[in-house]
């Protein structure tokens, strides 16, 4: 059986939020062995239903401790679109507050506690379906520009992504970010989305 993640199912009308790449291992719908999660921004929240298979195994029936926390590290990236801002996860802390079995609904949560700097403070919550949280996530991301993916990462897939984010308009966003140190200084015209 394969992860396909439901459709929003509860709660009011929030926004679906665009994945990372096709094949990313949390929101890919291409990655066979992907979480499938499906992003949604609802204020300043963002949130995701996840069900765990036989893909993402820990002890017999549970889900791994690994892939819970790629599920949370998912998630905390989607909020970078509330602080509108691209950053990457320099830390990440998972409290495993009880067992999370397969093929259960766990909805995550996530919102920004702070921001000073560079430095952005993340914060996520997992609940099983009958509400009781079982696992909880920190973080903290720390502000790049899109010189960071393209260096580091494959220019092909940002420019995808970008050209996705801008409706089509990529090869400008790059054009302005070619210009732009790696690592801005958020609040600045450098740090946010525009570049
Ligand atoms: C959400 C969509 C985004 C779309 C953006 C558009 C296109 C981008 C294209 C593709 C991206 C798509 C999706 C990705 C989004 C989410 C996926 C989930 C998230 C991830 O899966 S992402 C992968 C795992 N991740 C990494 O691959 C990071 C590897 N790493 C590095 O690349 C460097 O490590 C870096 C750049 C992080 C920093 O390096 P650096 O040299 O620039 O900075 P440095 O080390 O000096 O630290 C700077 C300041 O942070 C403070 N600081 C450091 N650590 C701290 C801690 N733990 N607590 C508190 N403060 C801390 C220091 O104290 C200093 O503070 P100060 O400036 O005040 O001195």
């Amino acid at each position: 059986m394969t992860a396909q993640q439901p459709d929003y199912p509860r709660g009011s009308a929030p926004a679906r939020l665009p994945l990372h790449s096709p094949r990313c291992m949390g929101c890919g719908p291409d990655n066979p062995a992907g979480l499938r999660m499906r992003a949604f921004r609802d204020g300043d929240e963002v949130n995701a239903d996840v069900v765990f298979d036989e893909h993402h195994v820990g002890a017999p029936g549970l889900a791994h401790g690994g892939a819970v926390a790629a599920a949370c590290d998912d998630l905390l990236g989607f909020a970078l679109f509330v602080a509108e801002t691209a950053a990457v996860t320099r830390s990440l802390s998972i409290e495993y507050l009880a067992p999370v079995p397969l093929h259960e609904t766990h909805r995550i949560t996530a919102r920004i506690q702070a921001q000073d700097a560079r430095r952005l403070n993340i914060a996520a919550t997992g609940a099983g379906p009958d509400g009781t949280v079982r696992f909880t996530a920190e973080a903290v991301f720390i502000v790049v520009s899109l010189q960071h993916f393209l260096r580091h990462g494959d220019p092909d897939g940002v420019w995808r992504l970008l050209d996705r984010l801008t409706d089509g308009n990529a090869d400008e966003a790059l054009r302005t970010a070619a210009e732009l140190p790696e690592h801005p200084q958020p609040g600045t015209e450098e740090g946010g989305w525009s570049s």
